[in-house]
């Protein structure tokens, strides 16, 4: 099966600190991936040169077999790769459905050009409305998005998301200052994605990486220490060892996963 993601030797470096060094990746359609490591490993800069944030200072980036290495992220975006930012991109001042049909528009803008205008309207009122059910919103659809906790801005977020017909979306550390109950929903409501959807996931809670996903990279130093299924990981000695010096490393991969 042709990887929807893969990356060849991927570098990005500032200055001379090789930040990403080299690195190789897959990422199959429909799999859950979670990128982790150690403060400093590289995850940030990986995600942002995969998404167009960051150019590459070496290597490349397939998506559906396709190098996009040179690409913008808004062009990225368009081909169905998607990123959400640990600080909200949200209009504070609009309402939680008006955020989600602006979203909607962006695509019929180009998808839709020709259609009539009612027609369009009634259209997005339908796929906001549906967006907004998928992330558990369709309660708050006339509140203003200021008016949100930080773990409901996360959601709607992901209904913006998901309004760009996305084939891959990357999350940047999206249970960040997330309470223990708003974790627990993020996590129930990235389970009820459909399971078509990739996803790359940033994140610094491993009770939620080891809960959602059914592959795990890390990376130390800027480059992949082990990649392959979260039991794995978590038996790897090498992983272990990598996290040594973090705060409660001997708790890290002791947690109830199942
Ligand atoms: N803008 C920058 N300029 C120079 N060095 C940077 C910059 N951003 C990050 N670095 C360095 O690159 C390395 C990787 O940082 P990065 O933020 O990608 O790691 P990370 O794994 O995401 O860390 P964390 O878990 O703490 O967010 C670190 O040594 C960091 O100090």
């Amino acid at each position: 099966m042709t990887p929807l993601l893969e990356l060849r030797g991927l570098t990005h470096a500032y200055g001379s600190l090789k930040a990403v060094d080299g690195v190789d990746l897959t990422v199959r359609p429909g799999e859950r991936h979670a990128l982790i490591g150690p403060n400093g490993a590289g995850k940030s800069t990986l995600f942002a040169t995969v998404a167009g944030t960051l150019a590459a200072s070496g290597g490349s980036v397939l998506f559906d077999g396709q190098d996009i290495t040179g690409l913008r992220e808004s062009e990225r975006a368009r081909r169905g790769l998607l990123r959400t930012y640990q600080h909200s991109s949200l209009f504070l001042d609009c309402s939680v459905a008006d955020n989600v049909a602006l979203a909607v528009q962006r695509v019929h803008r180009v998808a839709h050009r020709l259609d009539r205008a009612a027609w369009r309207f009634r259209r997005t009122e339908a796929e906001t409305a549906r967006h907004l059910e998928a992330v558990g919103l369709a309660g708050r659809a006339n509140d203003r998005a200021a008016d949100l906790s930080h773990g409901e801005r996360r959601q709607l977020e992901v209904a913006m998301v998901l309004a760009a017909r996305p084939a891959l979306v990357m999350f940047d550390e999206p249970t960040a200052g997330m309470s223990a109950a708003e974790t627990e929903r993020f996590a129930e409501l990235v389970e009820s994605l459909p399971s078509a959807l990739t996803l790359l996931i940033v994140e610094h809670d491993l009770d939620v990486v080891f809960r959602l996903a059914d592959r795990v990279t890390v990376l130390y130093l800027g480059r992949v220490l082990a990649s392959g299924p979260p039991e794995r990981i978590r038996a790897d000695e090498e992983v272990r060892r990598a996290y040594l010096g973090a705060a409660r490393t001997d708790e890290l991969f002791t947690g109830d996963f199942s």
